[in-house]
């Protein structure tokens, strides 16, 4: 069994829109105890069959767990069927990379499974083929992403904190936001104080330089991810931002007895609420 966890971003810089249409970023990023579950077992006939557990997701290439699958029998020349079963806890379309974390999460398992000869980077970088978010979720922990997201740099785990995630009940292509985005208008975090705060341990440090550059286009779209992060920031949050490119909000919380208070609040008028732990650190992808 592979865990998927979802990722959250402690910060998200867009520089500038490159030639192929794609953006450069600087994004620190971090696992949270949310995850989906994949399970990988051998097939005699020799084809990929994905059995997703999931009305929100396809059963077919459009599944980006099934499109890893396929990219890695390419690859490697496997011969050999995979049945791939996948339960999904992470929210669909939600700014958590709960899709990416399925790909790498197979390509991990297909590596085990199949006892091929790989590394983490060689696997992240298949992972790259299939989206931007993927190869951080092959590397896992906490990570400063470059390049178009795809150029990871391992930083140390935050300070262990409470996170709670809030999850309007509408979807949101990452297309359209960055298409909708003005560089030169929108926020842009400072990412090197980011990086130094998580080398430094400095949990408040931490919460001071949260920052997402794509939040403002998203809440034009949707106005509730304003108010999910104005509701927050008022329950106590020490920190309060969109994930990604939403509508996912989420808190940081370093008090069990606020971040609960935060969870219940937020309950109130919020369908998908979520209180997990931040996990950061990349052996708990084991
Ligand atoms: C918003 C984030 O999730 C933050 O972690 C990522 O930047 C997006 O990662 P992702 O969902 O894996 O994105 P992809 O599937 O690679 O790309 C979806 C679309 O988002 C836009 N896109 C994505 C990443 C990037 N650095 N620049 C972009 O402009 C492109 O229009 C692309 O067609
Ligand atoms: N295994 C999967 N799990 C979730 N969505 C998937 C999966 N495979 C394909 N998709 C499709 O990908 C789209 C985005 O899914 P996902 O949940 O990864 O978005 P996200 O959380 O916004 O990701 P990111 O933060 O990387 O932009 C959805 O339209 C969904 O139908």
């Amino acid at each position: 069994m592979e865990k998927a966890p979802a990722k959250i971003n402690l910060s998200l810089d867009v520089l500038h829109k490159r030639e192929d249409g794609f953006h450069e970023v600087e994004m620190v990023m971090t696992t949270i105890d949310l995850a989906d579950r994949v399970e990988l077992s051998y097939l005699e006939e020799d084809k990929i069959l994905l059995e997703a557990e999931s009305r929100y997701v396809p059963n077919d290439e459009r599944n980006l767990a099934y499109l890893a699958a396929k990219k890695m029998k390419e690859y490697f020349s496997v011969t050999g069927g995979v049945h791939i079963k996948l339960t999904k806890h992470v929210p669909v379309a939600a700014g958590l990379a709960g899709g990416s974390s399925d790909a790498a999460a197979v390509l991990r398992g297909m590596a085990r499974l199949f006892e091929l000869d790989t590394t983490p980077g060689e696997l992240a970088q298949i992972g790259a083929q299939i989206g931007s978010d993927v190869s951080f979720c092959v590397h896992g922990g906490t990570a400063l992403a470059t390049g178009r997201g795809e150029k990871i740099e391992e930083l140390p785990a935050p300070p262990p904190c409470w996170v709670v995630l809030a999850k309007p009940p509408i979807g949101v292509s990452t297309k359209t936001i960055y298409q909708a985005l003005d560089i030169k208008e929108a926020h842009h975090p400072d990412t090197e104080a980011m990086v130094m705060a998580l080398r430094e341990e400095d949990y408040e440090k931490i919460c001071r330089h949260t920052g997402n550059t794509l939040e403002g286009v998203t809440v034009q779209f949707h106005p509730e991810v304003a108010q999910l992060k104005e509701h927050m920031l008022q329950a106590g949050a020490d920190a309060s931002l969109m994930s990604g490119s939403g509508p996912t909000v989420f808190s940081l919380v370093e008090q069990d007895v606020k971040a609960r208070r935060i969870y219940n609040h937020l309950k109130g008028f919020c369908e998908e609420v979520y209180m997990v732990r931040v996990l950061g650190a990349k052996e708990t992808l084991d």
